[in-house]
């Protein structure tokens, strides 16, 4: 059986050769008919925000218009010998800011509409947040657990030349990065796809959540999961949302259930449980674990357990079960779904029991779902402030390669050393008997590093930009996403704005 090299950190023993059936990803969507699709539902929270924005309809529109659209047919030559005709997009959301910015995702459901309700969802995301990008998504139609690496490496690497035969990828024009169904291998080949093809001095920064050792950063494998738990952490220091949902203050002792352990889910769930959260349940598509005390699910055990057997189902301490939709549905504090979207929609909402939902994932409420729970005053921390780490993270990566120099190796030695000379100054005050000890000496003169840097331009992100939104949820009498919707459209017009029309 093959196994995946480790640089990726995701599912390890699937075979590609169709051992994981394709029920892995048909369980996904049980949409009513009638219900909004993903990229109507982007379109109905954004219209939501816009009536209340002070804006004028041409410019809404521009706003709300998907720029560009590309789709791609390119042929893969199969190790059996067989060739495969591949479907791809890239859709550029909004050029307002440049570059445009946005994952890659691999998976058998990928269309036209999902990449561009996707590619909608970065420029709000990257707006409210104040990245400097716009927005955009890729996607290729495939589910990757049933190509070897060589296959894969040949999709990405055809995906990304023919990305730069259109212009549609550069580091000042569109910046992939990692979605569901890939990971840092994927960044590498695309990168260096793009430097073979181009002689560009920032070539490195025409991608995102690269390997380290290929101009990435420390901290963005983490940082979805860490922005996730930054906001839910603040969340739960609020009297107000506390007192209307009567849980008392803190993340400790709490219950989550999460759906999803890949990248953003696996993270969340960790440090969630290293703040004193209970993971009560998980939901993967071939199986889930449950245990109602938290105890069983040790989620570093669980990852471990997942990288061997390719599968979290059968983990010893945890009840396993193979059916996970209803999982969703158990009493608990908090939901994350961290999958994929639509998978809380009018169908299942009303058996949902959760009080809070965490969108850790793109799109995972439908609007006739949001309806049916605010009504039952359940909260929902909406995917475009919460799930922005993953992007944050990537600017600090992208700004990091155009400066061809990692943050704090201009400033760690300076910063100790003035730290020593300042210790050493109090201690000579203070005489021989005020000696600090070695360890004591070592914690308090440590400069910055790389990690030290992104952990907090993330932490100050996540929490200045939670209470942007959390006030104007308040001023405006609206609920959490509409405020986000608001904040990115407001911002979103005054560059419109400002900047005019060309020619
Ligand atoms: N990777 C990133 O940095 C970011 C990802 N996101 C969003 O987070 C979501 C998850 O992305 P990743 O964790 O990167 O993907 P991933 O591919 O690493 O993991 C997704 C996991 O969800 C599981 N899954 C799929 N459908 C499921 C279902 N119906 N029930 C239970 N499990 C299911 C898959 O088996 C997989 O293990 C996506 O919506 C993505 O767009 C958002 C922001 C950034
Ligand atoms: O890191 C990035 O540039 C984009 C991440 C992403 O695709 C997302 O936030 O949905």
């Amino acid at each position: 059986m093959w196994r995946a090299s480790s640089i990726t950190g995701r599912r390890r023993s699937a075979s590609w050769c169709g051992v994981i059936s394709h029920a892995r990803f048909n369980s996904s969507f049980s949409l009513a008919a009638g219900e909004a699709s993903f990229l109507e539902a982007v379109d109905i929270y954004f219209d939501k925000a816009a009536k209340l924005a002070a804006s004028t309809p041409d410019i809404l529109n521009q706003i709300k218009a998907c720029n560009n659209l590309l789709k791609l047919q390119f042929p893969l030559k199969r190790l059996d010998g067989t060739v495969q005709l591949i479907e791809a997009y890239r859709a550029q959301h909004s050029h307002h800011r440049l570059p445009v910015k946005g994952g890659i995702r691999m998976a058998p459901n990928v269309e036209a509409n999902e990449t561009m309700a996707l590619a909608a969802l970065m420029t709000f995301k990257c707006a409210v947040v104040d990245i400097p990008f716009g927005g955009a998504k890729g996607g290729i139609k495939v589910d990757p657990t049933k190509y070897s690496p060589i296959e894969k490496e040949a999709i990405i690497r055809r995906y990304t030349s023919e990305l730069v035969k259109k212009s549609f990828i550069g580091p000042a024009l569109d910046v992939p990065a990692p979605d569901y169904g890939t990971g840092p291998q994927e960044m590498a080949w695309i990168k260096d796809t793009y430097e073979q093809l181009r002689s560009d001095i920032n070539g490195s920064a025409c991608v995102t959540g690269k390997p380290l050792e290929e101009g990435g950063i420390h901290g963005r494998q983490e940082s979805t999961g860490l922005g996730v738990f930054f906001c839910l952490r603040e969340f739960f220091t609020n009297q107000e949302y506390m007192k209307s949902l009567g849980l008392d203050l803190g993340i400790k002792g709490k219950s989550f259930i999460v759906q999803g352990f890949g990248n953003v889910g696996r993270h969340t769930s960790t440090f969630v449980q290293a703040a004193g959260g209970r993971v009560i349940a998980i939901a993967e598509l071939d199986g889930g674990l449950v245990d109602e005390t938290g105890i069983g699910l040790d989620i570093a055990q669980i990852q471990r357990y997942q990288a061997q057997n390719g599968t979290i189902s059968g983990f010893p301490k945890a009840k396993t079960v193979l059916e996970t939709s209803h999982l969703l549905e158990l009493p608990c504090d908090v939901l994350i779904p961290a999958a994929l979207e639509s998978q809380i929609h009018a169908g299942n909402a009303t058996r949902i029991q959760a009080r809070i939902i965490a969108e850790a994932a793109n799109g995972p409420v439908t609007p006739a779902a949001e309806k049916i729970l605010e009504e039952r005053g359940v909260v929902i921390l909406p995917d475009l402030l919460l799930n922005a780490g993953g992007v944050t993270v990537s600017y600090f990566e992208w700004l990091k390669n155009l400066n061809h120099i990692h943050f704090g190796r201009m400033s760690r030695r300076m910063e100790e050393h003035g730290k020593q000379e300042f210790l050493n100054a109090i201690e000579h005050q203070f005489g021989n008997g005020h000696k600090l000890s070695e360890d004591v000496r070592r914690l308090l003169v440590k400069g910055n590093t790389e990690a030290d840097f992104v952990s907090s331009g993330l932490e100050e992100t996540m929490l200045v930009s939670w209470e942007k939104v959390r006030n104007t949820a308040k001023q405006r009498g609206c609920n959490l996403r509409t405020a986000a919707y608001l904040i990115a459209i407001e911002r979103i017009a005054t560059c419109y704005r400002l900047s005019g029309i060309f020619p």
